[in-house]
């Protein structure tokens, strides 16, 4: 019998590279869902290679053209829209479920795979940075296993396996980080940063989101808080080391001061396919790390001062409550504006705290409380560029 799994954002980078892994993982594995926002043209490929039973896409219209581009012999497929299309998805009774879609909109379909206890390999992790406090208990109540796909966080979870029996054997998870492309940069040069400046990583190709994450150190920040949720780690126990070969992808320091990291070329499959065949490792062919070719590994502090959105991260993780999802929702508004040419990138962080301040009081009880709180907080954040008050703050910090 093969492992059967749904893909929440297969057309995006995480979603296609997650198809490549199981193509070569065949015999194990097969497709049962897949979704796509808006992508008609990749996604009529995937369904025709392979084969799902469901497929969800955006909206009404984004399903017009799939049909349009789906052969008449094609098996036929149910297709879904919008978010309860999404939830779908993700309820049917797939073994795995691939969290890849980008942003909060994952929360819903991730909440609903978790509440069927189906295993989760979780790229999303703006999802748990805005519900971790209720996602990670729920996970533990229905015996629904998390299993990270963010190459660090798939790092660590490597990297803990060497904690041998030992309680509180951990002392510290150290989260690398490539410093992005303005890495070197002076403030002032900051605030001529052009979009396509913010899309050019050093080390990973990635989607459009993310990589402007990167590029501001938002990335990282989410990342901390995703690490404090899946290792139920201390905010003082998780240090961000910046470390521009991106080879190391994080380590973990045990009590006794062994520091244990995991290494390899910057290339996603593996952190996927990690995550797809838990606890095996299956080989991969390929490129590997070889130290004779890698002359330098360097590491350096992070700097706070000309990366704010890290420093906020960490507050709000601190904070706890609604501060988490606040800043995630203020974060995507302030990118979507930055990546249509609204917003200049040293405002974006601005954006996250003014809205932070005026918004993120109290805890969610619920999911239900939880999106409210997410579109309210999308809401407060086109209000403040609205205002256009950002032409006014000049540099930032
Ligand atoms: N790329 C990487 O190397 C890494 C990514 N991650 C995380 O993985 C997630 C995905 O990243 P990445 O693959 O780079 O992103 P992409 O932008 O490449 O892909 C996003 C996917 O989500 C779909 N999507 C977007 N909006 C909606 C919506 N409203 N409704 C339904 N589907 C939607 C897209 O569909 P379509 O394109 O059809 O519109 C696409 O399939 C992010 O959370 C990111 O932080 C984590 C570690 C590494
Ligand atoms: C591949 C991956 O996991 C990304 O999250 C990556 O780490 C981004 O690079 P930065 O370290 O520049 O944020
Ligand atoms: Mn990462």
């Amino acid at each position: 019998m093969t492992t059967s799994i749904t893909v929440l954002g297969s057309t995006g980078v995480i979603g296609t590279l997650t198809l490549e892994v199981l193509e070569g993982l065949s015999e194990q594995f097969h497709v049962f869902a897949l979704t796509a926002g808006q992508n008609m043209e990749l996604l009529a490929k995937q369904i025709i290679a392979t084969r799902p039973e469901y497929v969800s896409v955006a909206d009404e219209a984004a399903r017009q053209r799939l049909l349009t581009l789906l052969p008449p012999r094609t098996p036929s497929v149910e297709i879904g829209i919008g978010t309860p299309g999404l939830v779908a998805a993700a309820d049917l009774p797939a073994d795995i479920v691939v969290s890849a879609v980008v942003g909060a909109v994952g929360l819903l379909p991730t909440w609903a795979a978790i509440n069927r206890g189906a295993t989760i390999a979780l790229a999303n992790k703006e999802t748990l940075v805005a519900g971790g406090d209720l996602i990670m208990p729920e996970a533990a109540k229905r015996g629904a296993k998390i299993v990270p796909v963010d190459s660090e966080h798939s790092a660590i979870f490597q990297c803990l396996e060497a904690r041998g029996t030992g309680e509180n054997a951990v002392s510290r998870l150290l989260v690398t980080a490539s410093g992005g492309p303005f890495r070197t940069w002076h403030a002032e040069e900051l605030e001529k940063v052009t979009v396509a400046d913010a899309l050019r990583h050093p080390t990973w190709s990635m989607g459009r989101k993310i990589t402007i994450d990167s590029a501001t150190l938002m990335n990282k920040g989410l990342e901390v808080i995703e690490a404090h949720h899946l290792f139920d780690a201390p905010y003082d126990s998780i240090e961000v080391v910046v470390h521009p070969q991106s080879m190391i992808h994080s380590m973990v320091e045990f009590v006794d001061g062994s520091i244990v990291a995991q290494l390899g070329l910057p290339d996603m499959r593996l952190p996927i396919q990690y995550a797809l065949t838990y606890p095996m490792r299956h080989p991969r062919n390929g490129k590997r790390l070889n130290f004779a070719e890698l002359s330098t590994l360097t590491f350096e502090a992070p700097d706070f001062e000309r990366f704010p959105a890290l420093r906020l991260a960490y507050a709000a993780g601190r904070a706890g409550g609604y501060a988490p999802c606040v800043l995630n929702a203020a974060n995507e508004v302030a990118v979507h504006a930055f990546l249509a040419g609204e917003l200049p990138y040293r405002a974006i962080p601005k954006v996250v705290e003014e809205t932070l301040q005026r918004h993120a009081i109290g805890h969610p009880q619920s999911m239900d409380d939880l999106v409210e709180m997410d579109v309210a907080s999308r809401l407060m954040a086109q209000a403040i560029l609205q205002e256009g008050r950002w032409r006014d703050w000049g540099s930032y910090p």
